[in-house]
């Protein structure tokens, strides 16, 4: 056993592979795109096999760029993206393609059952209201649709538990995933047998819960020759991506709070105290007696990614050209336009919304167009839109109680200066960026590094390994402008919602 850890990140545009010394220092990293199929309004489906296709792809890349022999690697995190079902039979086959977290075809599922057992029962006991984005309505989705892959299914994994399994072989639930599925007990994170049988959650299908940083087993022969990994190598049960990139951040204490733009955006607020809200999201952190108070939306980096896709053509050719990458060009073009956009106000909802309004008819909306505005206007609004949706959910948090001071940024949203600038203004708050692409996968080793002890405590290895790269403070002049299109937003919404549920 050697002296690195190696941090792996189920992301929703991309797998992330990550290499670090013990002083949490990348040695190498490799990132392994894959897509999103969206077949029908509604649903977002991914194949767990790209999943770990590209986990291999990124391991091998990662281990031949650094030189080092993979016997060197004393310990394997994963953590990965929300509210997957990934139904898989007693030998660990996948049976179809999971829905993920922005999939809302079990809507009508989710109200009956909310009609059925009960909204506040439902809510007691997992801390969060039902909604189609969770696992839950999922699984009874395809007990209903399905019904050839539910007869087969043995377990419902996570994506950080799939990729456990494929590793190890065992079929696992970590504590911080236990949130996507509302017959999990928010106070005392085990399983609630009465729960799973008002639901119809046969127990059977749910895995044994672990502590994230706890070691699940080793690498097999097999995955060994699949990735490149030594067999023998120590796997903890990882955790989810946003909680495990909040450890990554050096979020560790009650009061601390992640901003998050990945796909999805977001924050975490860090609480040891259970404290839920029907409009946000409640899970566990990954490290014990620690709870997350969430706020997750579903436009994040996801936005400029798809505007990326459809307008970038010109940028592509031109980064080419100057070495540097479209988005960066954008980010050229967002600056050129004045704070506010000019008036251009973006709705971020572009798969429905997740909280705080919880609406999957809610559609992604520019208002304000006229002929003077320009492409740096609709790149800049969609920034803004983002930061606000982040306001929403803040502002709905401390109205709950939660008290949010700086917030620290992961995620690739965060390499973006004009970004985090914007979303400081907007919401107020102070940002420290710590390390924007790595702190996920910084956070899954850190599990790892925890887990096999090489780390006495989280607190030891937070110390050793976070370190911070910029600090954005609100920028009182735009003070204003923001303030009177974040009224708008909010208006704006109220006033479509009632088009949006036609
Ligand atoms: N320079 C940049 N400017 C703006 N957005 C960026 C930049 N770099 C990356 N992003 C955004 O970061 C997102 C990817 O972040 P990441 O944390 O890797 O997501 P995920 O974990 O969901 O796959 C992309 O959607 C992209 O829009
Ligand atoms: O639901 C959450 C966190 O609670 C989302 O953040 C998803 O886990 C997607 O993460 P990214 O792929 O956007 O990083």
């Amino acid at each position: 056993m050697g002296p690195y850890l190696l941090g792996i990140d189920i992301g929703t545009s991309a797998c992330k592979v990550a290499l670090f010394d013990q002083g949490g220092n990348v040695i190498s990293s490799a990132s392994e795109e894959y897509e999103v199929s969206y077949p029908k309004s509604g649903w977002a489906e991914q194949n767990p096999e790209d999943w770990w296709t590209g986990i291999c792809r990124g391991i091998k890349r990662v281990l031949e760029q650094s030189k080092i022999p993979a016997e060197q690697i004393a310990g394997i995190g994963i953590d990965g993206q929300s509210w997957a079902a990934v139904a898989v039979d007693r030998e660990g086959n996948v049976l179809a393609d999971t829905p993920i977290w922005m999939d809302t075809r079990a809507n009508n599922i989710c109200k009956e059952l909310n009609d059925r057992v009960g909204e506040k029962r439902i809510f007691e006991i997992s801390g969060n209201s039902l909604q189609p984005s969770y696992t839950t309505a999922k699984i009874i989705w395809y007990q209903r649709n399905l019904p050839q892959v539910y007869e087969h299914t043995y377990k419902i994994l996570q994506s950080n538990s799939y990729i456990a399994c494929k590793l190890t072989g065992k079929m696992t639930q970590d504590v911080s995933q236990g949130y996507g599925l509302h017959c999990f007990d928010m106070h005392t994170g085990t399983w609630n047998r009465e729960m799973c049988e008002a639901l119809g959650i046969p127990e059977g299908l749910l895995p044994e819960i672990y502590s994230c940083h706890e070691v699940i087993g080793t690498v097999t022969d097999h995955a060994a020759a699949q990735s490149g990994l030594a067999a023998g190598t120590p796997v903890v049960a990882g955790g989810l991506d946003a909680a495990c990139g909040t450890l990554g951040a050096g979020v560790i204490h009650s009061g601390e709070t992640q901003e998050q733009g990945g796909q999805a955006g977001g924050m975490s607020i860090c609480m040891d105290q259970y404290k839920a809200d029907m409009r946000l999201i409640l899970g566990y952190h990954v490290i014990p007696g620690l709870w997350l108070l969430q706020g997750g939306t579903t436009g994040g980096g996801g936005v400029m990614r798809w505007l990326e896709r459809e307008l970038a053509d010109y940028e592509r050719e031109e980064g080419r050209r100057c070495g540097r990458s479209s988005l960066e060009l954008f980010n050229d073009l967002a600056q050129e336009t004045a704070p506010g956009s000019d008036g251009l106000i973006f709705l971020p909802y572009m798969a429905g919304e997740r909280s705080p309004i919880w609406n999957p008819n809610a559609k992604g909306v520019y208002y304000g167009l006229d002929f003077s505005k320009t492409k740096g206007h609709l790149i800049r609004a969609a920034m803004e839109g983002v930061a606000m949706s982040l306001k929403h959910n803040l502002e709905v948090a401390e109205h709950a109680g939660a008290e949010v001071s700086v917030l620290r940024a992961i995620g690739g949203s965060a390499n973006s200066l004009l970004w985090t600038q914007i979303k400081s203004d907007v919401t107020g708050k102070p940002i420290a960026v710590p390390s924007s692409d790595t702190a996920t996968t910084l956070g899954a080793a850190i599990l790892a590094g925890v887990g096999v002890g090489i780390y006495g405590s989280f607190e030891d290895a937070v110390k050793i390994t976070v370190k911070n790269k910029r600090y954005h403070v609100p920028n009182q002049d735009n003070r204003e402008v923001y303030d009177r299109n974040y009224r708008n937003y909010l208006e704006i919404y109220d006033s479509l919602q009632i088009i949006m549920e036609k």
